[in-house]
């Protein structure tokens, strides 16, 4: 399959993930990809077939000017279809003659033209290996090519008879992993930083490297967002009523899905009626809409300060789990309220009397039953294989329940630092209407409570409370060959090395102002399921993504010691996973992309 090498360069670069889904839309399987940052010599190494010429400088000063995505595409004929799909150099006059492509839609004129893309097989060989040098091989820094790399202590290579012997498939496994993870998250920026070093020769290479390095961090961050957690359930089973008793104990925001689809709808955007007729026919809304909506609500709760984000009603289907992993993040596990359609049913019809819902009538809840159990249901299968769902008997009166709900949440947070002095209060949580965030003096009272860490046991005055990675599975690397990764999804695709769902076929999208659907994270592998149309028109206003800030500290949250819970309130708690903290691997590097404690 043939190669190119595709650049976003930092005119467009922050509107990537709207280039990667039209790469990957176009039918490009994404091999490799990185962000980075080029430095002036690199720029100029990467583009010395121009030496000499009058533009070079400023060309070089435009690719330094920020960060770029590398990516290695491969599709049949794949250097011609790149380019094609890039469209003339010159921006302006893309514009005229090829209105839909690359340049023309990202870019601005002919230097700053968003894109770049190998011109020949030979170009692209060079460029892919400037960009991705093969691993165990580092890059020659006179040329860019990629050498052989030395033996310790200068010595050539071994003989062939002297070689190690052949490696376990587990080893060759884990050498692939840490590969992939080198190149996605390290090579370019320590090659250009190697580069620099050469240049500059520094007295002291080591901070120099550590400086730079610092200053060049494409990844300052890891997951930008507060914690979240799934709450799913059929309607009616109580996911509103008890996320309400969380955010109150517990300081973390409640995003609901559904309220955020209607406010949409009540905002009369163009895309409000379309999601309003859906809410009523019980059908399920794009997930790349309500994505951007829940992202939007995510983003501001963590700038609040929120410890942790519940998304009530969220994914609804299973391509839309895989999505919002993408997308977003991942949950650190789904509580989900296990619940009979009679008992929701009667639920509903009286919540109907006064909610002033346009679904909450006997014919919109036999939809919306129907599109539960046919398109929700395979969301908790899918995550109950990962060992990542609460399961919890709602039939039960709503203090039972919330006894079993907050015995979960308390059992999966971590007493970390047990000194009050240390201690503040948590933000206000902004909750849905109907929750009572806790005042100070009530926080206060709480605080003379006993710790939850062991009941019965006198507690800090106030006790801090972490999640602890160890405590959600699917925040540990993920191999790829565990048991239950496969997707159902019929356009699976795989990233890195899991395979995920990504929603297959999504209704089209009239124009309106709504936070650009993000694509994946840049690092990951794509490949484009044939029926994927999960973009957005053209013409659509696409907000910049919000720059999340750095994720605060915890927020801390004095949680009631609950009563113990009885087993058959949990139905399948997982607890064996819950219990035990599993270590992460030793090799961590075997996690292309291991989410952050
Ligand atoms: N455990 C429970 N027992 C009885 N009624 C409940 C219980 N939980 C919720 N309800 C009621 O059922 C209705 C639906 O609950 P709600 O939390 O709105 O469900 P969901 O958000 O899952 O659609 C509401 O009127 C609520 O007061
Ligand atoms: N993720 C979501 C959540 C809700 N919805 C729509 O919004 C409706 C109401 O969802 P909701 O979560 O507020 O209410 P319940 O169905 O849980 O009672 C659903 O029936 C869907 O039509 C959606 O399309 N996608």
């Amino acid at each position: 399959m043939e190669q190119t090498l595709a650049l976003v360069k930092p005119d467009a670069f922050a509107r990537k993930d709207e280039v990667v889904l039209k790469v990957v839309s176009a039918g490009f399987t994404v091999e490799k990809s990185a962000e980075l940052q080029l430095t002036p010599a690199r720029a100029a190494q990467f583009y010395a077939e121009h030496a000499g010429k009058p533009f070079l400088d400023d060309l070089c000063n435009f690719m330094c000017s920020g960060r770029v995505l590398a990516m290695v595409l491969s599709k049949e004929g794949a250097i011609k279809a790149w380019r094609e799909l890039m469209g003339p150099t010159d921006s302006v006059a893309a514009r005229s003659t090829a209105p839909d492509s690359m340049r023309a839609l990202f870019g601005t004129d002919k230097q700053k033209n968003a894109c770049h893309g190998s011109d020949s097989p030979e170009a692209a060989a060079r460029e892919i290996a400037f960009f991705f040098p093969p691993s165990g091989e580092i890059p020659d820094l006179a040329t860019g090519a990629a050498q052989a790399a030395p033996m310790e202590g200068g010595a050539a290579a071994e003989p062939a008879a002297n070689a190690p012997p052949a490696r376990s498939e587990g080893q060759v496994r884990a050498a692939a992993l840490a590969k992939e993870y080198l190149e996605t998250k390290l090579t370019g920026t320590l090659t250009g930083a190697l580069a620099e070093l050469a240049k500059d020769t520094p007295a002291d290479p080591i901070a120099y490297l550590v400086d730079y390095l610092r200053k060049f961090n494409p990844h300052p961050q890891g997951s930008p967002y507060a914690k979240i957690v799934f709450v799913l359930g059929g309607p009616g089973s109580g996911k509103g009523t008890q996320s309400a008793n969380i955010v109150r104990d517990f300081g973390w925001t409640h995003v609901s899905a559904g309220d955020l689809l209607r406010d949409e709808v009540q905002s009369k955007s163009t895309q409000g009626k379309m999601i309003g007729d859906m809410i009523k026919n019980g059908q399920i809304v794009p997930g790349h809409i309500t994505i951007g909506l829940l992202k939007k609500a995510i983003v501001k709760a963590t700038d609040a300060g929120a410890p942790g984000v519940l998304v009530d009603g969220f994914p609804r289907k299973v391509d839309q789990a895989g999505m919002f992993e993408k997308m977003v993040a991942k949950a650190e596990f789904t509580l989900f309220f296990d619940c009979p359609e009679k008992v929701m049913e009667e639920r509903l019809l009286e919540r109907g009397k006064t909610s002033g819902r346009s679904d909450d009538n006997i014919k919109s809840i036999k939809k919306r039953f129907k599109t539960f159990v046919e398109q929700s249901m395979p969301v908790i299968d899918y995550y109950e294989a990962k060992g990542s769902v609460r399961r919890i008997n709602a039939t039960k009166p709503v203090d039972e329940v919330y006894r079993t709900i907050n015995a979960i949440f308390t059992e999966a947070m971590q007493v970390g630092n047990e000194k009050a002095a240390s201690l503040t209060a948590p933000a206000a949580p902004p909750a849905r209407a109907g929750s009572k965030p806790k005042p100070q003096a009530q926080l206060a009272e709480v605080a003379k409570m006993p710790s939850n860490k062991s009941e019965g046991e006198a507690g800090p005055a106030l006790t801090r409370h972490v999640f602890s990675t160890a405590l959600a599975p699917n925040v540990v690397a993920e191999q790829p060959s565990a048991e239950g990764q496969e997707m159902p999804a019929s356009a699976a695709v795989p990233v890195g090395s899991e395979t995920l769902p990504v929603e297959a076929a999504v209704a089209p999208e009239p124009a309106a102002p709504y936070v650009a659907p993000v694509v994946a994270p840049a690092e990951t592998s794509l490949e484009a399921p044939a029926e994927l149309s999960a973009e957005p028109a053209d013409d659509q206003a696409l907000d910049p993504e919000p720059e999340p800030k750095p994720k605060p500290e915890p927020a801390l949250a004095p949680p009631p010691p609950p009563p113990p819970a009885s087993d058959s309130d949990v139905l399948s708690p997982r607890s064996d996973q819950l219990q035990a903290a599993p270590e992460l691997p030793e090799d961590s590097a075997q996690s292309p992309t291991p989410m952050p404690a």
